[in-house]
């Protein structure tokens, strides 16, 4: 068997797109093909995640993000394009499923009522040979200690626990199948701020200790802004910019980028000010043409309204779907050296 180079990344899509809708099977089998109008969820997404690095995806409800989580968790088949996890298809290769675990935002509903925390977390690994019956009750308790939860409570049912301790089981769940790839879906957008920051710090540990590779979502810049290397900004379906962390911060370079920064009110000190973004995202059903970011964009041009633009490197690892960056477009911006 030949085994992949450990440089695999952990996430490679190509021109991914997911359309809900009309072009779904069963939404024709219902006829109700000519009311119900197409969602474009993802569109022409390409993303790389090297193994070992901590994405955060950030976005507002309905960018996308959890249906691009979704797809890497192997849930959901993407309409067109390519996605590669570990270098294989999840829906070719069910054994990438195993490598990749999803962590929800709300762990009571995850979690099975009736089930034992015991249970919740042994059933997976028993099924898939990771523990034999004699071993599983020492391979539970490890899992729990890992995730920072007491062994002794493994008897008890999920509604016997506060809301950080049921993220913990669910971790703990997580990595009982040995995981590589953790795709955190709003994962502590539900707990106080307290419980919140010791969640991410067990995050950063298993990064640590485990070789973890995550896409951490979230609705929310500053929930990534201590713990991603790389922020990626979705939005409408596509990737408006993608940079490190310290470059994202330092040097925003989309307008939409730019805007959810400005409601950041400790970092809004730091920076020049920008414009916060105005008004509701647009429906995925009826995107708007061109740039689909151009009906809120303060600085938006003839040719935003008609052309797509690409995600281009500005920079070194650095991209952004801007046609300001374009200098012969925008000449006035590049004067001012607001373009990095
Ligand atoms: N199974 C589905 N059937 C139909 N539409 C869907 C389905 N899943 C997602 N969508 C739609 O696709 C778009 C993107 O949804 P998605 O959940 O990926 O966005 P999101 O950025 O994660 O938003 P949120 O933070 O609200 O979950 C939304 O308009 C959503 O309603």
């Amino acid at each position: 068997m030949t085994t992949k180079p450990a440089s695999v990344p952990a996430l490679e899509t190509h021109d991914l797109s997911r359309r809900f809708g009309r072009a779904d099977g069963l939404a024709v089998k219902l006829h109700l093909a000519r009311r119900q109008p197409v969602i474009h969820a993802l569109d022409g997404i390409d993303l790389t995640i090297p193994t070992g690095e901590f994405v955060g995806l950030v976005g507002e409800s309905g960018s996308g993000k959890s249906t691009l989580g979704r797809i890497a968790a192997g849930l959901l088949p993407p309409s067109s394009g390519t996605v590669e996890v570990f270098g294989r298809s999840p829906q070719g290769d069910r054994s990438v499923h195993r490598d990749v675990q999803l962590i929800f935002q709300d762990p009571q509903a995850s979690l099975n009522p009736r089930m034992r925390v015991a249970e919740a977390i042994g059933e997976a690994p028993l099924v898939h040979g990771i523990a034999s019956r004699s071993e599983i009750d020492e391979y539970v308790c490890a899992q729990m200690r890992r995730a920072g939860l007491d062994p002794a409570y493994r008897q008890r049912f999920p509604h016997q626990f506060s809301g950080g301790q049921r993220q913990r089981i669910s971790i703990a769940r997580a990595l009982a199948l040995q995981p590589r790839f953790l795709v955190c879906d709003e994962s502590v957008a539900s707990l106080d701020v307290s419980i919140q920051a010791q969640i991410l710090n067990l995050f950063m540990e298993l990064r640590r200790d485990l070789d973890l590779t995550y896409l951490f979502i979230s609705h929310d810049l500053r929930v990534v802004q201590h713990i991603a290397d790389r922020v990626v900004i979705m939005y409408l379906g596509r990737i408006v910019e993608d940079a490190p962390a310290a470059r994202f911060f330092a040097h925003p370079n989309h307008p939409y980028t730019q805007g959810l920064l400005a409601e950041i009110p400790d970092l809004k000190q730091r920076r020049r000010v920008y414009a916060p973004v105005k008004g509701e995202i647009p429906s995925p059903a009826a995107p708007p043409p061109g740039c689909h970011f151009h009906p809120r964009c303060p600085s938006a041009f003839d040719r935003c309204r008609v052309e797509r633009p690409a995600l281009r490197e500005i920079v070194p690892g650095h991209r952004s779907a801007c046609h300001l960056n374009d200098v012969a477009a925008a000449p006035a911006r590049a004067q001012t050296g607001e373009i990095a």
